[in-house]
């Protein structure tokens, strides 16, 4: 594969706050952590992966606040390399992750896959869908990567392509057409993911889940509730994906103040629908200055891209490539901190203590166990519009959380 891919250079955003998505073997450099993002451009494959691990962020949060989980001590500095990242010089780290996606052969479901058949932390990619996915697996598993890709079609093969899996992606549900919230979506994509939730619960209690499936903000806490009724919760371990949102915002930000798209990171905190998406522009890394019509302006285009979008497609569906990429991004990051990276950070809608709210979409520090840390100090110090923001969106975050709760509640239990 470092034959295959070496002679690509890709130039990729990296954040020194959130650990972006890198495909496919990708030698990660940084100038250093600090206060500044620092751009760097990646060459593929040509490294092994003890030098490549992305530094994130290590050094933006000394001295900030997070919250540790129980059993985590402070993130150490200089940041620690696991001995189990190492390899022999000029080798590839063997692929050693299990992911099944499950709603694979959809808009999303396929050029996820493909991003992350690129990855060479990845040992299977198991590809499931109630259709179609014969021909999606068939043509993945010709690329000369690592993953063994396996296809699994319809509900009786579901159990198999959960078995032995460290990761689920779950972007399986109906899209929005124009005119549609993602609300509008609960009445389907509730059932689909309980049913698929279900299947995790039994056949992999403990792997990560990540939900893309809309309405989040519901179907998030619909996968906890099932979870918690099948005695097999971890909060950690349970993410709703919100990377899309902080992709957005790092490139409209971009665009607006002619930066280098590689050199924006910013937190967009709350949730994934409409104005519970608040993107936190005065936490803008590098610093820029905002006159107010940018920030309402920006602001409302992050959180309107979905929208954006959905009419562009004007019905042929939402997001796909976009949102592929950012989940590759956030799988990525999950594999790196399921393999010891001790320095990777994502915005991601999790089970939180951050606000009063029980779901809650911040910056989380990944480890070995899932969320490890919740990143508070984003917010300290909020502008007032963002402050305000913040107390708008929550009402309607508060909604739609009870909304995912009692779908589960009110349904009948599923069977132990
Ligand atoms: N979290 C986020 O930022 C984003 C979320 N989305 C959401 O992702 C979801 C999927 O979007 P697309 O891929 O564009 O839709 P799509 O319709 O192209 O693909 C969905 C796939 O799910 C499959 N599916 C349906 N029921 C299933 C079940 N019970 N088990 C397994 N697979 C099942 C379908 O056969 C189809 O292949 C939508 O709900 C959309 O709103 C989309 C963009 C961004
Ligand atoms: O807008 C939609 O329906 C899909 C989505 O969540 C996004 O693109 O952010």
């Amino acid at each position: 594969m470092a034959t295959a891919l070496s002679s690509m250079m890709l130039h990729t955003p990296v954040s020194s706050k959130c650990a972006n998505y890198m495909p496919a073997g990708v030698a990660y450099s940084r100038s250093s952590c600090g206060s500044k993002a620092f751009p760097t451009h990646i060459s593929i494959a040509s490294k092994n992966l003890k030098g490549a691990s992305p530094s994130s962020a290590l050094g933006f949060f000394c001295g900030e606040d997070y919250t540790l989980l129980e059993g985590h001590g402070k993130p150490s500095l200089p940041r620690k390399v696991n001995s189990n990242q190492s390899s022999p010089k000029g080798q590839v780290r063997a692929a050693a992750y299990n992911i099944a996606v499950l709603g694979a052969a959809g808009g999303i479901g396929q050029p996820l896959s493909l991003l992350l058949k690129m990855s060479p932390l990845v040992a299977s990619l198991n590809l499931y869908d109630i259709a179609n996915v014969k021909g999606v697996a068939a043509d993945l598993s010709h690329c000369n990567t690592p993953a063994q890709v396996s296809a699994f079609t319809g509900f009786a093969e579901l159990p198999d392509s959960l078995k032995n899996v460290d990761l689920i992606i779950i972007p399986a549900g109906v899209p929005r057409k124009p005119g549609m919230t993602r609300d509008d979506l609960f009445k389907i994509n509730a059932g689909i993911v309980r049913t698929l939730v279900e299947a995790a619960a039994e056949h992999a209690p403990n792997a990560w889940i990540n939900i893309i499936s809309n309405p989040v903000n519901s179907t998030v806490p619909i996968a906890a509730e099932v979870l918690k009724q099948k005695g097999v919760y971890n909060p950690r371990k349970l993410f709703g994906v919100t990377t899309l949102d902080v992709v957005r915002a790092n490139t409209f930000v971009a665009q607006k103040k002619n930066l280098r798209l590689i050199d924006v990171d910013v937190p967009v905190l709350g949730g994934h629908a409409g104005i519970t998406i608040l993107p936190l522009l005065s936490k803008t890394r590098p610093a820029v200055e905002f006159s107010p019509e940018e920030i309402e302006e920006l602001t409302v285009r992050i959180q309107n891209g979905g929208t954006e979008v959905v009419e562009a497609k004007a019905g042929a569906g939402s997001a796909t490539l976009s949102m592929a990429y950012a989940a590759a991004r956030f799988a990525e990051s999950c594999i790196r901190a399921l393999d010891g990276d001790e320095s990777v950070y994502e915005c991601s809608f999790v089970q939180s203590e951050v606000t009063e709210l029980p779901f809650f979409a911040s910056r989380v520090k990944l480890c070995k166990e899932g969320v490890e840390a919740f990143i508070n100090a984003d917010l300290n110090g909020l502008t007032d519009y963002e402050q305000t923001a913040l107390e708008a969106l929550k009402p309607e975050l508060k909604a739609s959380i009870e909304k995912g709760i009692n779908f589960v509640k009110q349904s009948l239990p599923v069977a132990a």
